[in-house]
């Protein structure tokens, strides 16, 4: 059953097009990636989706409502992560958790937040003087206080330290796995192969495909390189093998260059004329690659 569904979505600030015919659905239960480079509308979307933003054209069903006529309704079941500077520096742990719980009416107990979020002994913690990882967790615990169908994250690890992505990422699981519908604005690649079911890449105000990660990458035909070295046996020809565009070599170092499963076809070829190579390395294609593809730019550019 789809939560969300946006259809030809259109925003302009002025003369600034900023959406210019967004269209996606959320399945319930799946973490679903909004992917872009900055500015490209994906906080203006969500926004939308939320009730916060008036879209100028296009329409949304909100778990089955329209954000705009019925906003209160679609707030009372959704959760949003705040960002950093929306909570006073001098507010304690369990009072942004309890004057959170307030707006809702149906929240959780929000002691058990504070247990499932690590932050029980932080209970009468000013908000200031708690790390980056734990800022983190909290908002994350507020985003869910609530008792939302849907959870918004934008954002979720900026700042952190790997061991704490992690940790973050291992929770944002469980969250999946409690029946939340997760919407994770990120451009952060590696954050995003790692958690969400299905991705929206958004380009300039369009979405330019959604897949699951690995479908992003797999529907790519970007060249990619297999490395080895020759161990023991003369070399064959490789040239001819399907897929195969290049091959390079250096002393005993072969750089062999091509498309779509190339490599598989090299690695028969190397064991049927009894050829040892060792360092083998193939390069894996990522949704980096998968960006340039899809938009003909690289991932930090905006232009
Ligand atoms: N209230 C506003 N008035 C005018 N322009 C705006 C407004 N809000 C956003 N914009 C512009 O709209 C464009 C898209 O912004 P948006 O925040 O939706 O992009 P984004 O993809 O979420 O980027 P980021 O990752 O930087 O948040 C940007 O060029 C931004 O400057």
């Amino acid at each position: 059953m789809a939560v969300i569904e946006v259809t030809d979505l259109r925003k302009r600030y002025a003369d600034l097009t900023v959406l210019d015919g967004v269209s996606f659905s959320v399945e319930e239960g799946e973490i679903f990636g909004i992917l872009g480079p900055n500015g490209t509308g994906k906080t203006t979307t969500v926004e939308c989706v939320e009730g916060l933003r008036r879209p100028d054209g296009g329409s949304i069903k909100m778990l089955g409502l329209d954000p705009v006529k019925d906003g209160r309704k679609v707030r009372e079941q959704i959760g949003v992560q705040l960002q950093h500077t929306q909570l006073p520096e001098n507010i304690k742990v369990w009072e942004a958790l309890d004057l959170y719980a307030s707006f809702y009416a149906k929240p959780r107990d929000w002691r058990e937040l504070l247990e499932e979020w690590g932050l029980a002994d932080k209970r009468n913690a000013r908000f200031g003087k708690l790390s980056g990882g734990q800022k983190q967790r909290l908002f994350i615990a507020l985003a869910l206080v609530g008792n939302p169908r849907v959870a918004f994250l934008d954002e979720l690890t900026t700042g952190l330290d790997p061991q704490a992505r992690r940790t973050t990422w291992e929770l944002i699981k469980q969250v999946r796995a409690s029946g939340v519908t997760v919407v994770l604005v990120s451009h952060f690649m590696d954050e995003v192969e790692e958690l969400c079911d299905r991705v929206a890449v958004f380009d300039r105000g369009t979405v330019v495909a959604i897949d699951t990660p690995a479908g992003l990458v797999d529907g790519i035909d970007a060249e990619h390189q297999m490395r080895f070295t020759l161990m023991a046996g003369d070399m064959v020809e490789l040239g001819g093998l399907p897929g195969v565009t290049g091959v390079t070599r250096t002393g005993n170092r072969v750089v062999v260059t091509g498309r779509g499963d190339f490599a598989t076809a090299v690695t028969a070829e190397l064991a049927r004329h009894h050829i040892l190579v060792g360092d083998l390395r193939i390069d894996k294609r990522t949704l980096d690659d998968a960006f340039v593809a899809l938009t003909g730019r690289s991932f930090g550019s905006t232009h």
